[in-house]
């Protein structure tokens, strides 16, 4: 007799995969090496931003009384008595009717109150004149107007990019404590799997999965070890999976978890012992993703078909891998978008459809990207996003709202409501 599978909800799985998260240790990395990773201190601001008055603009640096009643025809002379580029100090205060001609980022000299631009100046022999007055502190950059010094400016738990870097580098955080990354195992199972350079045979395909996975993952910036393809053979099968589980902290297999005779999955995790924590989720694709643990690892069994074990992955690997990093907001970001075309197909299940989304005159539209099978590669490769229909027995109309989650970025929300 074939086990009938009860299908849990999306949200609960997610909760489940979540709870048996086990946080990696941290370590200390060159600036360098850290985009991608995950924050294990907060970013705090060890001085202001910018850490002097400076200028915004070339031009003069002037005080501001000096310019008091300059309007049209009125004008006000300055004297330049010298100038100041862009990491150089003045050698001396200005008086009365003086300025320095100034850069971009120069330093502000003393008891000069305000800027004024190139632009706004008639050059004469021994220096300027203006045609309008100036307020005390006028185009001036402030000391700390950017961070304040001791402001916490990012929570442990962000993943870093770019521009996280360039915060790190401007308050001289060389080195970085940042999560450890984990070490993830991937293993595609199937007797009909042909290497991708194998030409086609009878009954064969080629696996897919595979690599699809390790982009996933090195889309997280996440190493992993490939253990390749195996034929549907129980105990071959189970000795790679506890291989695998001594050298990797998890384990993303693909295939074998249905119900079919050579779907060996399940057989493998009751003989090693590991808790299923679901074999059935509410979802199409991807009903079948099972997820187990032992000890601290978890193990995703994701379909073998195509879009069930992308969408598998990004449902649950990605926030649990995340999380594993003390990642705060692990999950997809999500939005809301126009439906781009009408989606007839109702299902008792949430369906996630592959599609791709564009801004047009009506605001982020989300269009379907084809064939929408489970076992579609078509779609995966067309899509830039997942479109959440929910369960139901109605289908969707063109033009209808609907939540969108957004692939392909390190940026994530806290949490999803499913
Ligand atoms: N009697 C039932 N049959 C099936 C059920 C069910 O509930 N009862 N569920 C169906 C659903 S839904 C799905 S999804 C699939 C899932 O099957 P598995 O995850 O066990 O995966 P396989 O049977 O191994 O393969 C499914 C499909 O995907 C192809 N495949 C496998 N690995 C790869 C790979 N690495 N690259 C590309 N394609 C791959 C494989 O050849 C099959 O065509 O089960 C349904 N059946
Ligand atoms: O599990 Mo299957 O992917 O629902 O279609």
């Amino acid at each position: 007799m074939v086990e009938i599978r009860k299908p849990i909800q999306v949200a609960e799985a997610v909760e489940r995969v979540m709870k048996h998260v086990h946080k990696l240790q941290t370590e200390v990395l060159p600036l360098e090496d850290t985009y991608g990773r995950v924050l294990a201190e907060p970013i705090v601001a060890k001085h202001d931003v910018p850490p002097f008055d400076r200028s915004p603009y070339d031009g003069f640096a002037i005080r501001a009384e000096d310019s008091t009643g300059a309007s049209g025809d009125i004008r006000k002379a300055f004297r330049v008595i010298g100038e100041i580029g862009a990491g150089h100090v003045a050698d001396r205060p200005i008086e009365s009717g003086e300025s320095f001609r100034i850069m971009t980022g120069a330093l502000i000299p003393e008891q000069a109150d305000a800027v004024v631009m190139l632009e706004q100046t008639v050059e004469n022999d021994d220096g300027f004149t203006l045609r309008k007055s100036f307020e005390a502190g006028e185009n001036i950059s402030r000391q700390g107007e950017d961070a304040k010094q001791g402001e916490v400016l990012i929570e442990a738990g962000t993943v870093i990019h770019p521009g996280t870097i360039a915060l790190l580098a401007t308050f001289g955080y060389a080195e970085v404590r940042v999560a450890k990354r984990p070490i993830a195992g991937v293993l595609s199972t199937g007797t009909e799997l042909l290497d991708v350079a194998d030409e086609l045979e009878p009954g064969k395909i080629r696996n897919s999965n595979g690599p699809m996975i390790r982009a996933q993952l090195k889309r997280m910036g996440i190493t992993y070890t490939s253990y390749g393809m195996m034929e549907d053979d129980l105990d071959a099968c189970t000795e790679i999976v506890e291989k695998a589980l001594q050298e990797t902290d998890l384990l993303i297999t693909t295939g074998g978890v249905s119900v079919g005779d050579y779907d060996y999955l399940p057989v493998i995790y009751e003989r090693l012992g590991a808790e299923v924590l679901f074999n059935k989720v509410a979802m199409r694709p991807g009903s079948v993703t099972t997820v187990a643990v032992l000890g601290d690892k978890l193990l995703f069994g994701l379909s073998g078909n195509p879009s069930a074990c992308f969408t598998g992955f990004e449902l649950f690997a990605r926030p649990a891998i995340y999380s594993m990093m003390g990642c705060s907001a692990p999950y997809m970001p999500r939005i809301q978008a126009v439906l781009g075309e009408d989606f007839k197909k109702a299902n008792p299940f949430t369906r996630f459809v592959r599609a791709s989304w564009s801004m047009t005159n009506e605001g982020i539209v989300a269009t379907p990207a084809g064939f929408n099978k489970s076992s579609a590669v078509s779609s995966i490769a067309r899509g830039n996003c997942i479109i959440v229909l929910p369960s139901g027995t109605r289908g969707f109309e063109k033009g209808m709202v609907v939540d969108v989650l957004l692939l392909g970025t390190e940026q994530g929300v806290e949490r999803w409501e499913l």
